[in-house]
């Protein structure tokens, strides 16, 4: 099967910095992508590359995008490499809404993502009100004191039904990762998620029996090889699946439930196209109690329809 490809780069920016221990991220930049099959039905994909994660980079999804020309196989969708994640996650969803179209409905509550710093104290309220009940907050980016200070302030303003999850991006060390599951023990938060830096996952499965705070993997399982590769290692705690950048939603989905895994579905700050094919995931096997990391609409300036609509004219 043939089909014809027209594809868009994108940029979005930020309300604010998104601070984290990678650093400070500003703008998110992707790919629209629009396959046409050959009765005219349209199948729309997102490519939303996350670099410091491990996915590809956006120019090399470009060039993969440009040297494809005005058309696409099935088979070349399904034959993108493993290096082009967030690539086999586009094409194959578009290629999904296509031949495979359902509708999303989801039963998930939704994870607000604080700002960092204080930020997060004078925030959360709104998104209350909003109706989450689950929030995310980074850590490892200021001084570990100041960092607990606001914490202590912010799980104490918090109603008690709220669940906490925080977020050190792998920047603390040993040390500080014991510092902080100290505290998180006081508090009973959800999850401490990626406390230390990739390729120290066996570090991580040990700090996973010293404290009743569960951990969860993120940085460390973003693609599909990783998510194997730590279920191989022994992790049994809870995984963070960012799925427009782990590779083919057919293969996750397949791996997921194979293995019946704890985990937490998160956005890569992707737009709807992306987040509707991530979502249609999360509905099929994510568990009830997990709330999803989807809660990001408020880190952008402009209304997304506005926006996505003012897109399309160029599509
Ligand atoms: O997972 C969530 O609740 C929201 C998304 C989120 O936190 C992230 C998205 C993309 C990159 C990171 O800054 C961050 C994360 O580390 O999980
Ligand atoms: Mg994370």
């Amino acid at each position: 099967m043939v089909y014809q490809l027209q594809f868009r780069p994108y940029q979005r920016s930020f309300v604010r910095s998104l601070s984290t221990s990678h650093g400070n991220w500003e703008k998110r930049e992707g790919i629209i992508i629009k396959l046409i099959d050959e009765t005219g039905t349209i199948g729309w994909g997102e490519i939303a590359p996350l670099p410091w994660f491990g996915s590809e980079t956006l120019a090399a999804a470009l060039d993969f995008c440009s040297q494809l020309g005005k058309e696409i196989t099935t088979e070349t969708i399904f034959l993108i490499p493993d290096a082009l994640p967030a690539c086999q996650f586009g094409f194959q969803s578009a290629w999904s809404a296509i031949k495979q179209p359902q509708k999303l409905t989801l039963n998930h509550q939704f994870s607000a993502l604080l700002p960092t710093g204080e930020a997060a104290l004078h925030t959360w309220e709104k998104l209350w009100q909003e109706g989450y009940r689950t929030f995310k907050w980074k850590i490892g980016v200021l001084p570990i004191t100041a960092e607990i200070g606001i914490f202590k302030q912010l799980i104490q303003a918090l109603p008690n039904e709220a669940k906490v999850r925080l977020d050190a991006n792998g920047g603390l060390n040993w040390e500080k990762a014991i510092e902080w599951l100290e505290i998180c023990d006081d508090w009973q938060i959800e999850f401490l998620e990626q406390p230390l830096a990739v390729g120290e996952e066996k570090a991580m499965l040990e700090l996973s029996k010293t404290h009743s705070t569960p951990l969860a993997l993120d940085e460390s399982v973003a693609t599909i090889a990783q998510l194997k590769a730590c279920y191989q290692l022994g992790w049994r705690g809870i995984f963070v699946i960012k799925p427009c950048i782990a590779g083919s939603p057919f293969h996750l989905r397949e791996f997921c439930q194979q293995n019946n895994l704890d985990v937490v579905f998160s956005s890569v700050f992707e737009t709807t196209i992306g987040r509707e094919a991530a979502l249609k995931l999360a509905a099929e096997i994510s568990p009830k109690n997990r709330a999803l990391g989807f809660g990001i609409n408020h880190w952008f300036k402009e209304d997304e329809e506005t926006w996505l609509a003012s897109l399309w004219k160029t599509l």
